[in-house]
């Protein structure tokens, strides 16, 4: 983390409707990978929305590498988002999937091909690429949301839940394959915001983690202070909610 500048930063945002809003500052530096946890309807999606540009600020500002990208459109914002689903076109085939993320007019130069080739050889899709997104599982339908995102090579990427609805087995696989992408597929530093449910997946994998409660960035700090012991009480209370939800899963 030599770079100072914040990759991505929410200075006092706002996002009003008539009986709620969410007021956000948050800071992330270049390479960090947070996760954002909180408990349901406490404004983590609307979080990303506003970030992708979905949804338009009522005040305050987003940045991205430094440049106010706040009055700027979703494909106007240097970020990839993958969602938990609805990520591929229906009528393409995966290889045209992913490829949109080096050429969104679908022309494809020869020399961009082995790339493509190689990222789906990496997310397991090697030799799948001919076939229609309904022909895959769900897990390898974010495989390719996944690989399209990488192909894409934008600084911020977006992730709101990508593998809510796989089986936890499935889940562990794709979080893997997301640290192979981002160590094998990205030249700059890859800042990563990512919504999970998952405490563990905060765990494994990101450097700090904010806790969103009521619309606010109650908590932010490092994995360890977040989710460990010394946690914040309103933290460990949310954790331990998650458990025995988990509990009765299992049940
Ligand atoms: N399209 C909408 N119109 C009106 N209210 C909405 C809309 N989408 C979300 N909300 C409300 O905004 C608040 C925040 O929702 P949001 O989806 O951001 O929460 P979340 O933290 O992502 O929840 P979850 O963990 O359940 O996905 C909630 O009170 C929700 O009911």
């Amino acid at each position: 983390m030599s770079d100072p500048r914040p990759a991505l930063k929410l200075d006092q945002a706002v996002f009003a409707r008539d009986d709620w809003s969410v007021t956000l500052d948050l800071e992330l530096m270049p390479g960090e990978w947070l996760a954002l946890i909180g408990p349901s309807g406490a404004g983590k999606s609307t979080l990303m929305d506003m970030v992708a540009g979905f949804l338009p600020l009522t005040s305050g500002s987003i940045s991205i590498a430094e440049e106010d990208v706040s009055g700027k459109g979703p494909s106007e914002r240097p970020l990839s988002i993958v969602f938990q689903d609805n990520n591929l076109f229906p009528h393409l085939t995966v290889f045209q999937n992913v490829a949109l993320g080096i050429a969104p007019n679908r022309r494809v130069a020869p020399h961009e091909r082995g790339r493509i080739e190689n990222i789906l050889d990496t997310v397991g899709l090697g030799g799948k690429g001919g076939r229609k997104p309904h022909e895959l599982s769900g897990g390898e339908r974010q495989r390719a949301a996944l690989a399209r995102a990488f192909l894409r090579r934008q600084p911020l990427l977006l992730l709101d839940e990508p593998f809510a609805s796989l089986g936890p087995a499935l889940r562990r696989d794709m979080m893997k394959t997301l640290r192979q992408l981002r160590s094998e597929f990205t030249e700059t530093p890859l800042t990563i915001l990512m919504v999970t449910h998952h405490p563990e997946d905060a765990r494994s994998y990101a450097d700090r983690v904010a806790f969103l409660d009521q619309g606010r960035i109650a908590h932010v700090g490092p994995v360890e202070n977040m989710l460990g012991e010394a946690a914040p009480e309103d933290v460990r209370r949310y954790l331990g909610s998650q458990d025995h939800s988990r509990r009765l899963d299992a049940i």
